[in-house]
């Protein structure tokens, strides 16, 4: 009689490149799966704040700029009583959940929320806050041969929760466009959290050297999170300063564990890069739609991104300093 098949001897175990990409930074270490190849991330500073450059550091107004709440501490900031609340485009229920608002789109530019803090008179103690500087839910990043690293959910997110900030070295665009020749293909990790609407001042955050897990989401047409913009302060009309914010990714539906985390760069991220989108949704809005044609570009892409991948790597042994080529920072968070 053959011996009995375990259930568990039938499946591979998964292959841990990185026991913890984080380094002990996160309250929960981050394990970086790769069942393909021993390739692991390439390096970069793992962080839990934005750190800024000197020029975008003086483009952000400081505290005592900017409006806050004069709400009593016990009052609850409620709605047409609290100043942040009445500055915020979306809701917010005890439990830090977005409510009535149409949820399930990624425009961030829509959603804006003020939240309260120790500036206010209120002291912060309403719980309308929902930035949090560390990671708070469980998640791997696994890779996979048509995107590279991607983060994968390992617990139940509901809907309208908050996941991660997206952190990285924050710049200003003109800064960055003088030293973005030097990045050359560095700039995939760019997120434009640009405050033109306010004040004319475009900021960017730059993820390629300094960042968190919010750097490894992917893109698809038909994303799970959206990016909410949280401001620490009521924005001051007339201020020449920007008050910059956070920007937060939250489930826009309800993620089970084993999902991966989309979120949707916009079509323009593939038009100015030339390259297609492999997200297979039916709902994918960057051409080519058709499915056959894509799969010959996604062996392109997939051979590309290997060369990019091996000239960074290249780099970092040849020069062993690859944050080198970032610009002069300090950090005021
Ligand atoms: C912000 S990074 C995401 C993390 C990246 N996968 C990695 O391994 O570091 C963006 C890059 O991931 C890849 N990517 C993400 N979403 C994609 C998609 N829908 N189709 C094709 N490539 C994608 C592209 O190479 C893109 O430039």
């Amino acid at each position: 009689m053959p011996a009995p098949v375990s259930f568990r001897s039938r499946y591979k175990p998964d292959k841990v490149v990185v026991e913890d990409l984080s380094i002990g930074a996160e309250p929960i270490p981050i394990r970086v799966i790769n069942n393909y190849s021993d390739e692991k991330p390439n390096i970069f500073n793992y962080a839990t704040s934005n750190r800024f450059t000197n020029d975008a550091s003086k483009m952000v107004a400081p505290v005592g700029d900017m409006k806050a709440c004069s709400c009593h501490p016990r009052s609850g900031c409620l709605p047409g009583e609290c100043e942040c609340e009445d500055a915020s485009s979306l809701i917010f229920d005890p439990e830090s959940r977005i409510v009535g608002q149409p949820i399930g789109t990624s425009t961030y530019n829509d959603h804006h929320y003020v939240e309260c803090g120790s500036h206010c008179r209120c002291r912060g103690k309403c719980n309308r806050y929902m930035s949090h500087d560390y990671l708070m839910k469980k998640v791997e990043i696994h890779y996979k041969p048509n995107m590279g690293f991607g983060v994968i959910a390992k617990q139940h997110i509901a809907a309208g929760m908050p996941i991660i900030n997206y952190v990285g070295t924050v710049v200003t665009k003109e800064y960055h466009d003088e030293y973005r020749n030097q990045l050359a293909s560095q700039t995939d990790y760019i997120f434009d959290n640009l405050n033109e609407e306010h004040s004319g001042i475009a900021v960017l955050t730059d993820a390629a050297h300094h960042g968190n897990i919010s750097r490894f989401i992917n893109h698809s047409c038909d994303p799970n999170t959206q990016i909410v913009k949280v401001y620490p302060y009521i924005y001051a009309h007339g201020s020449e300063k920007i008050s910059l914010p956070k920007i937060v990714i939250t489930a826009s539906q309800n993620i089970r564990p084993g999902d991966e985390l989309f979120v949707s760069y916009g079509s323009s991220y593939f038009h100015t890069r030339n390259i297609p989108c492999l997200c297979y949704t039916f709902c994918c809005f960057v051409p080519p739609f058709d499915f056959e044609e894509k799969a010959q570009t996604e062996k392109e892409a997939v051979e590309e991104r290997a060369v990019r991948r091996k000239a960074v790597r290249e780099n970092w042994h040849n020069t062993g300093d690859i944050p080198s080529i970032d610009p002069p920072v300090f950090d005021i968070d």
